[in-house]
């Protein structure tokens, strides 16, 4: 039997190289200097499960990843051991405190223990189990302090009866140097949802191979979901101010936004110089927004909406994941926005899900314009959506051109750090994305 505090020594050495190789690391851009433990929990002894937290030092970086970590297994991952993660779900069904560590079911769901977990296999920046077709915990692997904003609007829409989410189930939570920190959330599950980005593309695809066909006559057209989508974007919206409010965007909201904009392409310019080229043209459609944005509300958002964080059920849309975009500081994803850039951050997808086939081809005039044809199609339809439900205090966004314009540019500012960090293949989608709003040419 190995010893917790041999295991754990082990581990260190091994982290540095083996964290940038983790799909959920984001420090994939510098090389890991020191890695040392912060926090060593032992959820079980034989066979051995140890909830790890251990801090990361990346050049000018420090941040908290949390690791699940056994004898067992040959990578050390218990995430991946269905037996260890079972335990996780029976902690969460019978409540109670394992050395500091919280487990806690919500207080009125009632919860079926003795699952083995299973871990998803998508793309993803944190880590998801499921057990049986019921549940899904995510364990968020880099740990901010304070309140989760992920496990506090769930929680805040199901009170207020939102039929947009998977139902939040229960938690698992710690403190950190003093601090709160939210380690997991468990949710309703389902089964049989689509993903939109899978639907998206599959859509585009189909046009594509229609060479004599326009984006309205093929059998895939998604404009009819893009709508219902857009209905169920503006829907949460609305549920989110009931739950927690909203108030005028005064001056200091709107020249704080344009700051953090400017702020932000300061920031991935100094590192991706293919930005350069277009820096002018973007700062000029920042500060034009802050001139032309009219009357705007502030509230509590989604943060990163995209077509993966939008699932399809035989009932309608749901909206997951509510933690606001990973690489951002805490602080900046609990801040209230404008829920125009959860719309920009939808209308950026529809851009990227025409657009991801071209990736990596030759270029073709032809495809081009069938991409555009279907990103102009699903961008209006969604729009036209929002507009149908949303709340009379945001109102249909097309009547804020250049606040959404920016927000898109802003949007398509941060992505261009994302995949130059991630998916470098794809760089390409942001930068033409941008060259085509400014129109400055790629
Ligand atoms: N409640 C759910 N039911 C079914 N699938 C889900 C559910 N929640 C998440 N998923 C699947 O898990 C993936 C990752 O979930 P997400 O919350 O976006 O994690 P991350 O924060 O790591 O990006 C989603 O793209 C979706 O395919
Ligand atoms: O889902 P996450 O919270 O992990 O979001 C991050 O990863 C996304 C990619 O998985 C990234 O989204 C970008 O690529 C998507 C296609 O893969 C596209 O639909 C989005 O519009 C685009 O922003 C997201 O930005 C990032 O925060």
């Amino acid at each position: 039997m190995t010893e917790p505090q041999e295991l754990v020594e082990k581990l260190l050495t091994e982290l540095p190289g083996w964290l940038p190789a983790q799909r959920w690391f984001a420090g994939k851009d510098r090389p890991v200097g020191s890695v040392r433990p912060l926090r060593t929990t032992v959820l079980l002894e034989d066979p051995l499960l140890v909830h790890l937290v251990v801090e990361v030092e990346q050049q000018d970086r420090v941040e908290a990843y949390q690791l699940l970590v056994t004898d067992r297994e040959e990578s050390y991952d218990a995430t991946t051991d269905g037996e260890l993660t079972g335990h996780l779900l029976d902690l969460m069904v019978r409540g109670g405190e394992v050395d500091g560590l919280g487990f806690e079911h919500e207080p009125d769901a009632e919860l079926t223990g003795g699952l083995r977990g299973r871990p998803i296999t998508s793309e993803q920046s944190n880590t998801s189990i499921i057990f049986g077709s019921q549940y899904i915990l995510k364990l968020f692997r880099k740990l901010s302090f304070g309140p989760n904003p992920d496990l506090v609007l769930h929680r805040a829409l199901r009170k207020v009866g939102c039929e947009h989410i998977a139902q939040p189930l229960g938690s698992i939570t710690g403190t950190l140097e003093g601090q709160p920190i939210t380690i997991g959330m468990l949710q309703q599950f389902l089964p049989d949802a689509v993903d939109g980005w899978a639907m998206a593309t599959t859509s585009v695809r189909d046009l594509m191979a229609e060479s004599e066909l326009h984006a309205d006559q093929v059998g895939g057209d998604f404009a009819g979901e893009a709508n219902r989508l857009g209905q169920a974007v503006a829907t949460v919206h609305a549920d989110l101010d009931r739950a927690l409010g909203q108030h005028d965007a005064d001056d200091d909201d709107i020249q704080g936004t344009v700051r953090a904009m400017h702020a932000r392409l300061d920031a991935v310019a100094a590192m991706v110089p293919a930005l350069d080229p277009f820096v002018p043209a973007l700062r000029e459609a920042f500060d034009k927004a802050v001139d032309n944005q009219g009357a705007i509300v502030v509230q509590n958002i989604h943060g990163d909406l995209h077509l993966g964080q939008v699932l399809r059920t035989v009932h309608g849309w749901l909206l997951i994941d509510f933690e606001g975009e990973p690489a951002a500081p805490a602080a900046e994803r609990a801040a209230l926005k404008s829920p125009l850039r959860d719309v920009a951050g939808m209308l950026r997808s529809f851009d990227y899900a025409a657009h991801q086939l071209l990736v990596g081809q030759e270029e073709d005039p032809l495809l081009t314009e069938r991409a555009l044809e279907w990103a102009r199609r699903n961008r209006a339809a969604f729009c036209e959506g929002y507009a149908e439900a949303a709340a009379e205090s945001v109102g249909d966004p097309r009547r804020h051109g250049e606040l959404l314009r920016a927000f898109e540019l802003d949007k398509a500012v941060y992505e261009v750090a994302y995949e130059y960090a991630n998916r470098p293949e794809w760089l390409t989608v942001p930068l033409s994305s941008i060259a085509r709003i400014t129109g400055e040419g790629a």
